[in-house]
């Protein structure tokens, strides 16, 4: 490796659906100004329900970090995530009264189903905690790179789209995703060929989610 991480590296490697997550035309429509408000509205509906499956996500990837790291600022990152899932399920509720979505009578779509299910899946204890960072990471950093391009100066982004644009592309979310990058790739440095290629496919899997999910709010 040329001195970048290893999840770097991957990015590179596999850049053409790293762009298909973070560039999807959702997104896009988004940034031009062009956004149809029943996709956006399906979006915030369905990422409430994904974001409730993801807490408990986020709590099984802190137990394997209890028990497979030394390093305690871990744990201090992952908390703080978690803390600020808490601050997201509010503003997922009061967004859904001002869009007029009605939270409690929600179907999950297929896309969603699929992509919780995953998630139900690595949260398992045998999944090795490189692998549950890994994935940790790409989801946050996928949700970060595309929401943080509604807010370039060139963006045409709607002004009642910008709180949702802020709430993942912000400059502190990003440091957030590089403190989950750090903690992947330590990890992955000193992982056997097993685990890092049960990472690398993980990484693959969580982008194809995305893009699915994406898919499926567009419709
Ligand atoms: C589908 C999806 N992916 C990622 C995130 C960012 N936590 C989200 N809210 N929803």
């Amino acid at each position: 490796m040329d001195g970048k991480g290893t999840v770097a590296t991957w990015k590179d490697k596999h850049r053409r659906m790293y762009d298909q997550a973070t560039r999807h035309p959702f997104i896009m429509s988004i940034r031009d100004g062009a956004v149809d408000y029943s996709a956006f509205k399906r979006w915030l509906g369905q990422d409430y329900i994904f974001v409730r499956q993801f807490i408990p996500f986020t709590a099984s990837v802190i137990i394997k970090s209890c028990k497979h790291s030394d390093e305690e600022s871990d744990m201090q990152v992952l908390l703080s995530g978690i803390s600020s899932l808490n601050d997201e399920i509010s503003w997922f509720k009061t967004q859904a009264q001002n869009w007029d979505v009605h939270l409690h009578s929600l179907v999950p779509l297929q896309a969603n189903l699929n992509y919780c299910k995953y998630l139900e899946s690595l949260m398992e204890p045998e999944v090795d905690y490189s692998v549950a960072i890994t994935a940790f990471w790409a989801i946050e950093a996928v949700y970060q790179e595309s929401f943080a391009q509604c807010l370039e100066s060139s963006a045409k982004t709607p002004n009642e789209l910008i709180e949702t644009c802020q709430r993942w592309g912000n400059a502190g979310f990003g440091d957030y995703c590089v403190s989950l990058q750090r903690i992947a790739d330590r990890c992955l440095k000193n992982a056997s060929s097993d685990v890092l290629s049960k990472a690398e496919e993980t990484f693959i899997s969580v982008l194809q989610h995305e893009v699915n999910f994406w898919n499926m709010s567009s419709g």
